[in-house]
């Protein structure tokens, strides 16, 4: 007699937080990534003559493929195609290969006149040939991370739904926040050690590791995949799963919920990362600190939001208020933000700067330990993965603009300064203005969070709701 199968992996709680740990340790490789030139700005402008502004289309150039190319649109409709573990691999290669290229870019080799260096030197000469490479593998790891996002969202929500999805997430983005954290300290030092190309190779082995975990992922997968066929042949599992049609994105674009959830993310996130980008810089400029010393103060950021996530995930999984959540996490940024740019110089003190930063780190854990598993509430699960690859895709072209944006604003607002420091002058740049358009986006991010709130209570999505059901 054949046995019948009653239960599946996802009912093992080991098997659901070994597939989290499994996700999340890669997300943790591929954040370091993202962030690993970011404490390097100044050491790059006299390594590789890269002006603020060159720093900030690098950074921006992430996106660049997900935004204009559509890469992320089709992330998500590939990934509600093939399903979870084989996104994760292919997400995984692309980052790999993404990030081999922006290696090579700032190598010793390619700067020395290596292949292709005299052709990307030979137009646009404003902007530099090794710039010009990083963008280019810097786009396709995006392309790669981004698409990784997406799937582990939807990998959690495959695990979690109906459990302790929003501390699944939480945990899952605190994994991740580590890993801005390590590189905020590991990358100078590396830097210090071996040049920039040092920090960026170890970067780059890791994300080899990155993907072989994802490997060991797609086992797990494709069990609990065979144990949830099995149980509907059996006519255990009700909920037998409609198949993903492209007209139903429709429905996502035409829900004013969703597009406001969207609008939220988008501008909460452009105060966010691209502030990353920028904020060692800005503590160098402000305290009169180095490097090194500005980075480590800073990577006190990400882990407030380690900590944070994860009990926030379980207190919205238990008591819900996410809607309310997003509202005071909107709130305490707009606060920091103004810290930075309008406290005077004599009052800005190491004490304040490390205050800011760790409130800042408290809003960086309410808005995302509710917006992400918010949106399972609002979209139904078979254009699930669409559903994160839109809202990504919109946020994708916030954090392009906003770096070049920011790069702009730094640079005008401060005339002559990238001339006197490429003359080896000790002069700084003054970072007023970009924080108070860090500061704007914030006040735009809370009036949506406002309305968010009352569009919950009128029709009804359970956003306050707790998630667990019991
Ligand atoms: C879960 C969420 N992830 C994102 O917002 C992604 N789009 C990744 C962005 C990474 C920065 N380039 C998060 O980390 O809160």
């Amino acid at each position: 007699m054949v046995e019948k199968i009653h239960t599946t992996l996802r009912d093992s709680s080991v098997a659901r937080w070994t597939a989290l740990i499994l996700l999340a340790s890669t997300m943790f490789v591929a954040y370091m990534f993202i962030d690993v030139l970011a404490p390097l700005s100044t050491m790059l402008e006299t390594s590789l003559k890269w002006t603020p502004d060159t720093f900030g289309a690098v950074a921006g150039s992430e996106y660049f493929l997900n935004v204009f190319a559509f890469f992320l649109i089709f992330a998500g409709i590939i990934l509600d195609r093939i399903g979870v573990r084989r996104a994760a691999l292919v997400s995984g290669f692309l980052m790999v290969i993404g990030a081999s290229i922006k290696l090579y870019g700032i190598s010793d080799y390619f700067n020395a006149g290596g292949f292709g260096y005299d052709f990307f030197n030979s137009f646009w000469t404003g902007f530099p040939g090794s710039a010009k490479v990083a963008c280019i593998g810097f786009a396709i790891f995006g392309c790669g991370v981004e698409m990784a996002g997406v799937t582990v969202s939807k990998g959690i929500v495959k695990w979690f739904a109906g459990k302790e999805l929003a501390l699944a997430m939480g945990l899952e983005m605190a994994i991740a926040r580590l890993g801005v954290f390590a590189v905020f300290r590991l990358s100078p030092f590396l830097a210090e050690k071996g040049g920039v190309t040092l920090s960026v190779g170890v970067g780059t082995l890791l994300l080899l590791i990155g993907l072989l975990t994802f490997g060991v992922y797609f086992f797990f997968d494709k069990k609990l995949d065979a144990q949830t066929e099995a149980l509907r042949a059996a006519g255990d599992e009700t909920s037998q799963e409609e198949e993903f049609r492209i007209s139903d994105l429709k429905t996502i674009f035409t829900s004013k919920t969703f597009m406001v959830v969207a609008g939220l993310c988008v501008l909460f996130y452009s105060a966010i990362f691209p502030f990353q980008k920028f904020a060692t810089g800005m503590l160098e400029s402000r305290l009169g600190m180095t490097t090194s010393e500005a980075s480590s103060l800073f990577s006190y950021f990400p882990i407030g939001a380690m900590i944070l996530t994860p009990l926030l995930g379980w207190f919205i999984d238990n008591k819900g208020k996410a809607a309310s959540m997003l509202m005071l996490g909107s709130l305490l940024m707009i606060v920091c933000h103004l810290i930075f740019a309008l406290t005077p110089t004599e009052s800005f003190t190491f004490a304040i700067a490390l205050t800011a930063i760790i409130v800042l780190g408290v809003s960086f854990s309410l808005v995302p330990a509710s917006l992400w598993p918010s949106v399972p509430k609002l979209v139904d699960n078979k254009v699930l993965g669409s559903a994160y690859s839109i809202i990504f895709w919109i946020q994708n072209i916030g954090l392009m603009l906003t770096p070049i944006l920011i790069g702009w604003a730094l640079k005008s607002s401060n005339p002559g300064i990238a001339e006197q420091i490429a003359a080896g002058e000790a002069v700084k740049y003054n970072y007023t203005v970009p924080m108070l358009i860090f500061a704007g986006f914030g006040v735009a991010a809370l009036l949506l969070a406002f309305y968010l709130k009352a569009l919950d209570k009128k029709k009804g999505f359970g956003l306050e709701l707790p998630n667990i059901v019991k």
